[in-house]
């Protein structure tokens, strides 16, 4: 078992392989009010890595998306994605979101919801059908293009807003603890299905933030541990469990140790 977890603002080394997909180098975070979200935070990640971040209440990990997603900018450090800036990457519709909340809109059907950001962009009607149909299958919703968000269970609604991040085709999928408010079946559930739709496509990154160890230590190919305030990157622990993974994989004595490991990092 390969476990790099070393002393805190550590270069992390990208795994060889695939090229780089966001590099974040030596990145600070102050907002105006003097809070020091982020202090030297280096990260590089691969095009095609799972990665989930885990880490205290308030240790940055959204601060990280943010700037990330072109929200708001670093106070120091640079931060590149396919080698442009957050900005240009969003414009570009190289990535895409999902939130704990599936924030749909209620008065919009699934398929007009899913849709939504072709629509923004103004392509054709009868592409964003066949595109909202590739996507509602890959979530198992095909069949609820015409029901509204209020006739959705909450595993729906969560399966909906995985399905309009996809309908872009996002080389890099933001997920800021997007079960955190499901029961424990059905987050298992779209753990399993958040893993097809990901093998799937091999070139689709996915960063997870989630405050459950076990979530992390199923889907990622790397967990990064972040220390509380100011946040920094105290190490990554590769998961290099083979895909694809299922139940099995969750009562084996790897996957055990691999979760001491993670929370044990979490507790230094
Ligand atoms: N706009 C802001 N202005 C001032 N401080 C902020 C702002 N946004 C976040 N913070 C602070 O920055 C720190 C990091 O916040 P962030 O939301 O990134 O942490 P987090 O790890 O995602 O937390 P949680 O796990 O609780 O969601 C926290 O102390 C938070 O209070």
């Amino acid at each position: 078992m390969n476990i790099k977890l070393t002393e805190a603002a550590l270069q992390v080394e990208p795994a060889a392989g695939n090229p780089t997909l966001v590099r974040m180098d030596h990145i600070s975070k102050i907002y105006p009010n003097g809070t020091v979200a982020l202090k030297d935070v280096q990260l590089d990640i691969r095009e095609g890595e799972f990665l989930c971040f885990v880490g205290p209440s308030g240790c940055g990990k959204s601060t990280i998306f943010k700037l990330i997603a072109g929200l708001g900018e670093p106070t120091d450090g640079e931060l590149a994605i396919l080698g442009m800036t957050p900005k240009e990457a969003r414009k570009q519709s190289e990535i895409a979101f999902v939130f704990q909340d599936s924030t749909l809109l209620p008065w919009c059907s699934v398929q007009d919801n899913v849709t939504l950001p072709l629509d923004l962009r103004g392509g054709p009607k009868a592409v964003q059908k066949q595109e909202a149909e590739r996507v509602l299958e890959l979530v198992g919703l095909k069949d609820y293009m015409k029901v509204l968000p209020r006739q959705l269970s909450g595993g729906m609604k969560m399966r909906v807003s995985i399905a309009r991040a996809l309908v872009s085709r996002p080389k890099l999928l933001l997920m800021d603890e997007p079960f955190g408010a499901l029961d424990e079946i059905t987050r298992q559930t779209l753990q399993d299905e958040l893993l097809n739709i990901w093998q799937q496509d091999s070139k689709m990154t996915v960063l997870f933030v989630t405050h459950n160890v076990f979530e992390a230590v199923f889907l990622s190919t790397r967990v990064v541990v972040m220390t509380p305030r100011p946040g920094k990157v105290s190490g990554t622990i590769d998961i290099p469990i083979p895909f694809p993974r299922d139940e099995r994989f969750r009562t084996t004595a790897e996957f055990s140790e691999l979760v001491r490991t993670v929370s044990g990092a979490l507790k230094h």
